[in-house]
């Protein structure tokens, strides 16, 4: 997150970290007791690996009271997603056991009603991505909030030039925005998830580039249909 503020510690008990050996990838948000939402695109640099996924955390390094690292029963990226665009771009993560829920660690509600949220909403993202154009990462949970812009400007020839699509949202960029390791993380607005962070063209604080998000409630059935299909 970058320009942001350190998020009040454990006032977003939905976010997950996505880790491998340790490491912070990418965020996520529990949706289920034993399942979490994050991007397909968090899969690419894991050479098959599993992520392990740290729930009840404000500091990625620090002790604390309900913080707690889960196995990762098996990785669902979405059929349509792929590395040459950001359609599709969801992973739905089964954990090895269902989190134990408390007040650090809770499930987000997503949007199921498909309807575009209205340009000028203030939103807000969080997430454990680095917080400067060097790449520093932060220890502990940032957040900022951000306005939703319109699809058509955001589809503008100068911005991602009609690259967006139904299943996707933006919102400004200019200095405060998303960035390298939020991937996965969701857009809450009205205290619903609407949307999940992708990287779309990788650019961070740049006007001219505003942050996608996959839109959630387009995959309600899918996202069902995963949890419903696989054991537990
Ligand atoms: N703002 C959109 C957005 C959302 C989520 C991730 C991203 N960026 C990135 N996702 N993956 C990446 N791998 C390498 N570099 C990256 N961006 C980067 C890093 C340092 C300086 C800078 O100006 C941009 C990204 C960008």
């Amino acid at each position: 997150i970058l320009r942001g503020s350190e998020a009040r510690p454990h006032l977003k008990p939905y976010m997950a970290s996505l880790q491998l050996d340790g490491q912070h990838v990418c965020g996520g948000f529990l949706i289920a007791e034993q399942w979490v939402l994050s991007a397909a695109h968090c899969t690419e640099e894991t050479d098959g690996k599993l992520f392990q996924v740290l729930l009840g955390a404000h500091s990625l390094t620090e002790p604390e009271p309900h913080k707690r690292l889960y196995q990762v029963r098996a990785q669902f990226p979405h059929p349509g997603s792929n590395i040459h665009n950001n359609k599709d771009d969801l992973l739905l993560l089964q954990l090895e056991e269902k989190a134990e829920l408390n007040t650090d660690v809770r499930v987000l509600p997503f949007q199921r009603e498909d309807r575009d949220v209205a340009a000028d909403t203030v939103c807000e993202v969080a997430g454990w991505g680095t917080i400067d154009h060097s790449g520093r990462r932060p220890d502990k949970l940032q957040q900022v909030q951000r306005p939703v812009i319109s699809r058509d400007v955001c589809n503008h020839r100068t911005r991602h030039d009609g690259t967006i699509t139904q299943n996707m949202m933006c919102t400004d960029s200019r200095r405060k925005d998303t960035c390298k390791g939020d991937s996965g993380g969701p857009l809450v607005c009205g205290g619903v998830a609407e949307g999940v962070v992708t990287a779309g063209s990788r650019v961070c604080g740049n006007y001219k580039k505003p942050a996608i998000y996959t839109r959630i409630a387009p995959y309600a059935a899918w996202i069902d249909s995963v949890m419903a299909s696989a054991d537990g």
